[in-house]
């Protein structure tokens, strides 16, 4: 039996690949510095497998940014609008990837990012590949070759990951009408056997191909392209051993084509899907390798090593060992590196610490589960033990009293219907609404954050290290809200905000006030390219100690006559982007958050808040992959919202805020939600998202991002106002919003300033345009 794993986090413990990325686009270091450190993070990674004892070790699991991007350069599959770029200068390969990230504006070029999306159900972010019709694909990229010979130089065979090739093109989008991606296959393929081949040259024996696409909904077109690709790869390449790795769902309907296909191995994710242990060992033929995938590689708990045991010898009653492989449901890449980073007692006490595994800690707990699996005398003392300890952990977090809040239980047992409904309906509300905050038409706002400048971080930092006081700390970020709220009045923006700087997170900010939740020091995890995310913890049942977000909002207001959003993050996306319990379902501990919220609101609203933003943006991402489920999880995702907002009096206003989210599908669920504004990404879609908004007949308010904050371009008065015009055409323009796409957090003052003055502009452009048409209506 073997062990393996299918990718380790890439970020570095100490997150060394945010900073020295960071650092070359500011110019401070070159590219041979920055892929020094990228070397030292790969070896490190390979270094710590193998200490471990993992047998089998995955190269080209590292990425500068991400490893859909990666595989886009890999078959330049690189866009027109770089090829001015190209042209014009002799570009490093490098450069191209991140100016194809990030965008590219210098040297009089303005060529927009890629677009980014959600990976699946995660937090993680990919680089949407972009197809054409004519698209051609030839090697461009030699990465995964380069890594394999960098690994093999330091003595380790490694099996290198790439993402399948079904799986990439479906992650892709067509650019232009007239074709679909899927029938790119044909030309792909090609350059995907002309990689296996260079590895296979290069003495790889196996590859592991990522197709988590496999484990969802296919059609018969997709179904039918598995088969052609995987014969296909086996016709050219018979020697060449694919592990054909499925995660995030189960096989179910997909595995008999799963079972038939020509690879060497199939990984499963048992975590997600325990229940298809059984049926796939009865359809799985002799000579296919199952790797089990038991170890949770999207949560932090510690493995239930009995269970997994369990596991492993029921796969070995119907196979030979060495056609097992055990390894983590996915790749590591969801979870910290390391749990021994955790010294701080306080932050993380030893009971809690105690219950926890990250990526390090997981690899321990692979070779152990080998190790206790592969021992024929079950009695033997070292396995004993080593169980002993396991149960032992998950025994105390089982019973420990921290857990369980009977109130708390009770509470969210005793919600009612009425609990998640409004006094009034919408169409009421929102008169009383318009009399109550006189707002213009096309009133302006932000999506809540204003730049997080190093020095605010600094503060933050200093604070946490005691080199800061409480009361100093404060006083600074009161100065800074003070002077967002003038800088706000100066620019004429009608609604306000605070501006978040008291947050070093829109949901740890939460975690840490609430009770239920505990926080880690270096738990970073990748969100997107340089940008990380430090997920709470939720152990516990989850109550609200006190008010989290008053004392911000109502300072702001006191500042000024104009009005101050009020700005809390909502429970679906606490819950989502939160390390889980495992011991509940996820419905009843995100009730629990929504009644937190809900108190949080009516705090606010007493304090002399009359609009107030529940964001959520994670309801879209928290949407189980298969259909069948999503019924279910809309309904309690969509009724914790409603809980959390709906104790408000008519007069007070609920935004909502969601970014990169497709409506089309949930629009009704949107609606459910009965939000009275609700602001969504919109700009690099060129307003499209608002189409299903009005092919529903979206009541509610809308305000569409106008520009996009991703780069540091400054937006024209004329190109918004040509935006809004489309929003115009699709929905009324009494309920139209203007502001920005949400992010203003990573962008710098002056480009912030310039971007919001030019935005306002637009706005009292638009309402002298709508005057005059009143006008020559009349
Ligand atoms: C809206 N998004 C978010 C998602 N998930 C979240 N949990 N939060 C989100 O906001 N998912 C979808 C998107 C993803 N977008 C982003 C955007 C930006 C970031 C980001 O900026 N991340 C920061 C880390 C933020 C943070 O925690 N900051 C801390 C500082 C931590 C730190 O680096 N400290 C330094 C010392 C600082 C100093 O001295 O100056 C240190 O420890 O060395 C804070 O403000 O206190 C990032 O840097 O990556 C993430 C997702
Ligand atoms: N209020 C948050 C929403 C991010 S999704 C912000 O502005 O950063
Ligand atoms: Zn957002």
């Amino acid at each position: 039996m073997q062990t393996h794993i299918l990718g380790y986090p890439r970020i570095g413990s100490q997150r060394e690949l945010k900073k020295a990325c960071e650092q070359y686009w500011s110019g401070k270091i070159n590219l041979d510095d920055l892929h020094q450190v990228g070397a030292a993070i790969r070896q490190s990674n390979w270094k710590l497998q193998q200490e471990a004892g993992i047998d089998l070790i995955p190269s080209n699991d590292f990425s500068f940014y991400d490893q859909v991007l990666d595989m886009s350069l890999t078959f330049n599959a690189i866009p027109d609008r770089y090829q001015e770029l190209i042209a014009k200068k002799e570009i490093a390969k490098q450069e191209l990837y991140f100016a194809m990230a990030r965008g590219y504006q210098q040297d009089d070029l303005d060529i927009t990012a890629m677009e980014m999306t959600k990976w699946f159900d995660t937090n993680y972010h990919y680089i949407v590949p972009e197809f054409k019709k004519d698209q051609e694909f030839k090697l461009f990229s030699n990465k995964a070759l380069d890594e394999f010979l960098e690994a093999k130089k330091a003595g380790i065979l490694t099996k290198p990951v790439l993402l399948g090739p079904i799986t990439y093109l479906v992650l892709g989008k067509e650019k232009e009408a007239g074709f679909n991606r899927l029938d790119l296959i044909d030309k792909l393929l090609p350059v995907y056997i002309e990689v296996l081949k260079k590895l296979q040259d290069a003495g790889a024996v196996w590859v592991q191909l990522d197709e988590p696409f496999l484990a969802l909904d296919l059609t018969a077109k997709e179904k039918e392209v598995y088969k052609k690709v995987y014969n296909e790869l086996k016709k050219q390449l018979p020697e060449l051993k694919i592990l054909l790795a499925t995660y995030f769902e189960g096989l179910k309907e997909n595995l008999d084509l799963a079972v038939s296909l020509p690879v060497c191995a199939l990984h499963i994710d048992l975590v997600r899907a325990p229940q298809q242990l059984q049926e796939v060992l009865d359809k799985t033929p002799n000579d296919l390798t199952l790797s089990l995938g038991i170890i949770d590689g999207r949560n932090i708990w510690k493995n239930d090593y009995q269970d997994s045991v369990a596991f492993i010898r029921k796969a070995l009653k119907s196979k030979t060992s060495n056609r097992i492989m055990i390894a983590p449901s996915c790749s590591l890449l969801h979870v910290p590196c390391d749990l021994d980073l955790e010294t701080n007692e306080t932050v993380l006490t030893p009971e809690i610490k105690n219950w926890l595994a990250f990526a390090k800690q997981k690899l321990e707990e692979l070779a152990t589960l080998k190790a206790i699996s592969e021992e024929d005398d079950v009695n033997a003392v070292a396995t004993m033990e080593k169980l002993h300890v396991n149960l032992d952990a998950l025994k105390s977090k089982k019973e420990s009293q921290r857990i369980h809040k009977p109130e708390v239980k009770q509470r969210t047992a005793r919600i009612t219907k009425k609990d998640a409904q409004r006094n009034k309906a919408f169409s009421e509300r929102k008169s009383i609404q318009h009399k109550a905050l006189k707002l213009p038409l096309f009133p302006t706002t932000t999506i809540g954050s204003f730049p997080q400048t190093k020095e605010v971080r600094s503060w933050r930092a200093q604070f946490k290290k005691g080199t800061v006081n409480a009361l100093e700390y404060e006083n600074l970020l009161l100065e800074e809200t003070e002077q967002c709220i003038r800088w706000q009045e100066e620019i004429d923006l009608d609604v306000l905000v605070h501006g978040e700087f008291e947050r070093n997170d829109m949901v740890e900010y939460f975690g840490e006030q609430l009770n239920g939740f505990v926080f880690t020091k270096m738990g970073w995890v990748q969100s997107y390219g340089s940008r990380c995310v430090k997920p709470p913890i939720i152990y516990g049942d989850i109550d609200r100690p006190e008010a989290m977000t008053v004392k911000w909002s109502s300072y702001a207001q006191g500042l000024t006559s104009k009005i101050v959003k009020g700005m809390l993050t909502g429970p679906v996306t606490i819950l989502q982007w939160s390390f889980v319990r495992n011991d509940q379902p996820r419905s009843e501990t995100c009730n629990q958050i929504a009644l937190a919220i809900r108190d949080e609101v009516l705090d606010l609203e007493k304090a002399g808040i009359r609009i107030i933003q529940i964001d959520e943006p994670a309801i879209r991402e928290g949407l189980p992959l298969r259909k069948t489920e999503w019924q279910a999880y809309l309904k309690w995702a969509v009724n914790a919202f409603c809980i959390s907002a709906a104790g408000v009096s008519d007069q007070t206003q609920i935004h909502t805020h969601m970014c990169y989210s497709e409506f089309n599908d949930i629009i009704e669920h949107i609606a459910a939600m009965d939000a009275d504004v609700i602001t969504i990404e919109c700009s690099r879609s060129q307003m499209e998202l608002l189409d299903a908004f009005a092919k529903f007949e979206y009541p509610n308010e809308i305000g569409p991002g106008v520009y996009d904050i991703h780069a540091p371009r400054v937006p024209s008065v004329k190109e918004m106002v040509a935006l809004m015009e489309k929003a115009k055409l699709v929905i009324p323009e009494k309920q139209l919003w203007v502001n920005p796409d949400c992010g203003l957090k990573t962008r710098h003052w002056e480009e912030t300033r310039k971007a919001l003055e030019a935005m306002v502009e637009a706005a009292k452009t638009l309402r002298v345009a709508s005057e005059k048409e009143r006008l020559v209506t009349l």
